[in-house]
């Protein structure tokens, strides 16, 4: 028809042979890889490329196409399709949560995502979990990661958060690694894993792929894309406690967690209801801080980058190795203390909490956020939906760090606590009792650890970037997916 069309070998789903008899054309619904040697040698070949259509908004659909070549050229794209997909994941070890979200897991999986796997001959094995941490505890102990290529995670943050801890955990065992030592370098884990969204909160898919949309995310695993993603590992006195890819908040975000898990029954607006509830207590907490600065990254938190796909974020983190520094300590009595160890951007928070921070480049950023008005801390809060920097506020400070450390004032040490009696013995004697007594409505002492969407048991604790440490099936947000690249040379 003279049409031109162009599709990049690396975004083809599946291949699909089209046979012309008695002038109707009928479909071979093998994939690429099942297609039989033609008898006819002279014919031209007509055949269906399926391939990823990009859409509004960094979604991903199919898009059918046909072709018609000769015979040797079409033997010449199978090659090269062969060639070109080596990557790609061919068994799959899947997991779904039957109860994430709105309890449509098994329903979007079946539905949506394995139609796709079966059409780009992926074999998978799938496992609905029956309790939590059935997930966790099967990668841990039992599954047999060599026989697979990959992860699937069928489920929300929560629901990911259980996959990384299986396979960190399994990956250092069988590396001969201690994952309890706070010191240890962590084995990176070669299996990726994918997200298909299918919680009611789902921020790390949204950082990686841009969206929260399962056949996006499906398509991402088939054309096997790859990810890094930095993981926090966080200690208590040398004791293991939990991984953190996204945000560990202590303050605001751990008493807004608190408050909205004894309010379950509401539902998703329990984070409103709780959310507002903190934000009108105004509690503000006293420790200390202390941190080990980022040397040698490209960024800082205040740039006006992105974390983008195949941008800066990989090679800072590949050039400058966890670089020693030295540490520097802060004092003071803070309404939050976050680390973003992503953007934390959500469709609700589209900058997130940090926009500027990165996927992979081996840092977190510490953000502080010192006591100061409700009137002030609410600017700071809007920020987060608006055009203005969030950190450009007096009371804010925002570091970029490799490692840092708190500890919560009553739990400093003896000299500690003398020198501030000496500063304010009343308040000190006052707050001691008020713990005992928290209906008599003083600030409490301590606040919680959320981390990543779950409360921790301690609050003083030692945290630590590894650098690139998980692999997921998506390619960070595309900047402008729109137009076709019609330069590539390896398109069809
Ligand atoms: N079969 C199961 N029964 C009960 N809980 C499960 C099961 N499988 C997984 N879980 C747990 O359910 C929790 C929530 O799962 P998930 O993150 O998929 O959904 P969510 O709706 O986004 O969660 P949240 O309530 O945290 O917003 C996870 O912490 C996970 O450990």
């Amino acid at each position: 028809s003279g049409v031109c069309h162009s599709v990049p070998v690396s975004e083809i789903i599946s291949v699909r042979e089209e046979e012309e008899e008695n002038g109707s054309r009928q479909r071979d619904d093998g994939s690429w890889k099942k297609i039989r040697e033609r008898e006819g040698k002279d014919c031209r070949q007509a055949f269906t490329v399926l391939y990823v259509e990009r859409c509004r908004q960094h979604r991903w659909r199919c898009a059918e196409v046909t072709f018609t070549c000769s015979d040797e050229a079409f033997l010449l794209l199978l090659l090269l399709l062969f060639v070109s997909t080596a990557s790609r994941p061919k068994h799959l070890l899947v997991y779904i949560n039957p109860y994430g979200g709105k309890r449509q897991g098994k329903r979007i999986y079946e539905q949506k995502v394995a139609p796709l796997f079966t059409q780009a001959g992926i074999s998978t094995s799938v496992i609905v979990t029956e309790y939590a941490n059935h997930a966790r505890d099967h990668l841990k102990m039992e599954a047999e990661l060599k026989k697979f290529d990959g992860v699937v995670c069928v489920g929300g943050d929560g629901m990911f958060s259980e996959i990384i801890h299986g396979l960190i955990w399994r990956t250092q065992i069988d590396c001969g690694v201690d994952p309890n030592s706070p010191e240890e370098a962590l084995s990176p884990c070669s299996l990726r894993i994918g997200i298909i969204p299918a919680g009611s909160t789902d921020c790390i898919c949204f950082a990686s792929v841009g969206t929260n949309d399962p056949v996006t995310s499906a398509l991402h695993i088939i054309v096997g894309d790859s990810q890094p993603l930095d993981v926090c590992s966080v200690h208590h006195n040398n004791m293991f406690l939990r991984y953190s890819v996204s945000l560990l908040g202590y303050g605001f975000y751990g008493d807004v967690l608190s408050d909205s898990e004894r309010k379950r029954w509401m539902g998703p607006a329990r984070y409103d209801f709780s959310g507002l509830k903190m934000f009108l207590t105004h509690h503000y907490y006293e420790g200390t801080v202390s941190y080990l600065p980022a040397k040698g990254i490209i960024g800082t938190p205040r740039d006006a980058t992105r974390c983008r796909s195949g941008q800066i974020c990989l090679f800072s983190f590949v050039f400058h190795p966890e670089s020693s520094g030295e540490w520097r300590t802060i004092r003071g009595k803070f309404l939050a203390i976050n680390a973003a160890s992503m953007s934390c951007a959500c469709p609700r928070s589209p900058k997130g909490l940090s926009p500027a921070a990165h996927l992979a480049d081996g840092t977190t950023d510490l953000i502080l956020v010192r006591k100061c008005s409700r009137f002030n801390f609410l600017r700071h809060l809007l920020r987060h939906t608006s055009k203005d920097d969030q950190f450009d506020l007096t009371f804010i400070e925002v570091h970029r760090v490799r490692r840092f450390r708190f500890m919560p004032r009553h739990c400093q040490s003896d000299s500690d606590l003398e020198l501030d009696l000496h500063e304010n013995s009343k308040r000190q004697i006052f707050s001691q009792i008020c713990k005992d007594h928290p209906a008599c409505g003083c600030a409490p002492a301590y606040s919680s650890w959320n981390c990543d969407g779950e409360i921790l048991t301690h609050t003083g604790i030692d945290v630590r970037v590894h650098g690139q440490l998980i692999k997921l099936f998506a390619r960070g947000i595309e900047e402008l997916p729109v137009f076709e690249d019609l330069s590539n040379p390896c398109a069809i």
